[in-house]
């Protein structure tokens, strides 16, 4: 049978016609804040820029080159928070490795946290009392409710134990009666757990790790790896496994990434 295609589109212009209406007439600005050369934080970065300009919100487009030291990040981020004029940061990761996250993250002002990292707002999201949350596992979450996937009781292998995917959507279908199993890099014989799965949802960021074998007839495939491979965007699974195994899977491009954007302009909601 033909799998079906969970395309972003769908999902990203029916909250785009909502946003609409709630964006006009308003002056909302959205800052990105990038270090350093991660490709796929570039990539979000210019996908964020240009959808927040088509439902007329302001933006600031904030880049440090990779050489920054802590302080000089620290500062930029500081600057953001503190200016009235923005409403709404996303702070792109990964930093680069001689960057400290926890002590970056500080500066930035809880209620302009964007996508949840912020310890107050990420410890809101683990008791299951912030009002909002990451922009990333929404999508997933979105794209999975709107083709009408089942997830009680349904067992999820999650691939991929990131602070800004594999932990929170953990969280989020687990509060749906998922049950999922997490695997990470030293998962022992990650092919085995992976068939077993109804729904794999790979976030890890390296092309090809989910392969054919891996992935048991039928299953549904959440693919949120954005990798660059000879200058052409590809996810953690190749587009051939999806199409020969899978009953739906999410494309890349096209999929999970177009609906993030607009779950951070949803986001910005929050501060009207
Ligand atoms: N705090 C934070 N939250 C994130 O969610 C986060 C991050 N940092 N750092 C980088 C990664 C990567 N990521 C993407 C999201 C959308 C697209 C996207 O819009 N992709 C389009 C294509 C864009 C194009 O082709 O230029 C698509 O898949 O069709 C890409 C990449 C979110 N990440």
């Amino acid at each position: 049978m033909e799998p079906i295609i969970m395309a972003g589109k769908p999902v990203a212009e029916e909250i785009r016609r909502n946003l609409r209406e709630k964006f006009a007439g308003k002056e909302l600005t959205l800052a990105t804040f990038l270090v350093g050369d991660n490709p796929a934080a570039h990539v979000y970065k210019r996908s964020l820029l240009k959808t927040a300009a088509s439902l007329g919100i302001h933006t600031r487009d904030v880049e440090l080159p990779e050489g920054a030291s802590q302080e000089e990040a620290e500062r930029a981020l500081r600057a953001l928070s503190e200016d009235p004029r923005v409403d709404g940061i996303l702070p792109l990761v990964p930093f680069p490795w001689h960057i400290s996250r926890m002590q970056l993250i500080r500066q930035l002002d809880p209620e302009k946290d964007m996508d949840c990292i912020h310890p107050i707002n990420g410890g809101k999201l683990y008791l299951g009392i912030t009002p909002w949350g990451p922009c990333t596992p929404r999508s997933c979450m979105a794209l999975l409710d709107y083709y009408k996937i089942p997830l009680e009781g349904q067992h999820v292998v999650m691939v991929g134990y990131g602070e800004v995917v594999g932990r929170p959507l953990t969280l989020m279908l687990m509060g749906r009666y998922a049950t999922v199993t997490v695997c990470r890099s030293r998962t022992k014989n990650l092919p085995a757990i992976t068939r077993q799965a109804d729904i794999i949802i790979s976030a890890v960021g390296k092309p090809d790790l989910i392969t054919e074998d891996m992935i048991r007839e039928g299953a549904v495939v959440v693919d949120v790896g954005i990798n660059s491979v000879d200058g052409k965007l590809v996810g953690d699974v190749s587009e051939a496994a999806k199409k020969v195994k899978a009953s739906a899977y999410t494309p890349v491009p096209g999929g999970v990434g177009v609906v993030s954007n607009l779950m951070v302009m949803e986001t910005l909601t929050r501060r009207l």
